[in-house]
């Protein structure tokens, strides 16, 4: 497993968030974490890259990491997209990209083959990018250094259907290499990428399988999901 977490807790706020989150996340593939809006996905992405206080334990790669900062979490190889994509508007995409490189051989490779529009848009103002090119800017960032493992945040929220489907098209590709631990409402993009799913219900793990069992069983994702099939 790339990543383990067991019995994770957060407190924010006098909440109980988190409240003994337990999973496992294979070293391939895409492991979709899903669940209704508020039950703690957001949450647990950041108490495991360390940026909300947790308790319980957080291995990465073997390794135990909660409580390690951010920064050398991230530079071990934990790449984050995060869901407000957080591009700087007032800088170019070039620029964009220029500051998120953390090595000395950034994989500019990988980024020009996945994305040609953003090399075209090089010298555009990021803030003047659509919703979608502006989250292809959010992937690309992270696809420029070596990563194990991807925690991607909803990455197609608020998106055009045939944005989804590009933004959907790229993580597949990019799954091929490394593992990505996905939150996502879009069952369909769940359906297209996740082998494994994990659901939370009120800061706890509610069910864990394979996506196709729970897609494929319509009065479950109802129960656990609050949506009919998609
Ligand atoms: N800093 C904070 N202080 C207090 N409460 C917080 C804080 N951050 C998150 N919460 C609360 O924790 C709960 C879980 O939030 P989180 O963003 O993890 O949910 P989510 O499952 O990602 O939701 P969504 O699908 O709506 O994005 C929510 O009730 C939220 O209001």
């Amino acid at each position: 497993m790339i990543l383990r977490l067991r019995d994770l807790s957060v407190r924010l706020g006098g909440s109980h968030i988190l409240q003994g989150v337990t999973f496992d996340v294979p070293p391939a593939g895409v492991t979709a974490l899903l669940g209704r809006n508020g039950v703690g996905k957001t949450t647990t992405l950041r108490a495991i890259l360390g940026e909300v206080p947790a308790s319980g334990a957080v291995e990465f790669g073997g390794e135990p990491v909660l409580g390690r900062p951010t920064h050398k979490l991230v530079r071990s190889g934990l790449g984050y997209v995060p869901e407000d994509r957080c591009v700087f508007g007032g800088l170019t995409v070039a620029e964009n990209l220029r500051l998120a490189v953390r090595g000395p051989d950034p994989d500019y490779d990988t980024v020009h083959e996945l994305f040609p529009e953003l090399r075209a848009r090089a010298g555009q103002r990021a803030g003047t990018l659509s919703g979608g090119q502006q989250q292809m800017v959010a992937i690309a960032r992270v696809l420029l250094n070596r990563n194990r493992l991807l925690l991607v945040d909803e990455p197609t929220k608020g998106l055009a259907p045939a944005v989804v489907s590009s933004v959907a098209a790229v993580l597949a590709r990019v799954a091929e290499h490394v593992p990505i631990l996905l939150v996502e409402q879009n069952l369909a993009v769940v359906r297209r990428l996740a082998a494994g799913a994990v659901v939370l219900e009120a800061g706890r793990v509610a069910w864990t399988g394979t996506a196709s069992d729970l897609l494929g069983d319509a009065g479950r994702t109802r129960t656990l999901l609050g949506v009919g099939r998609s």
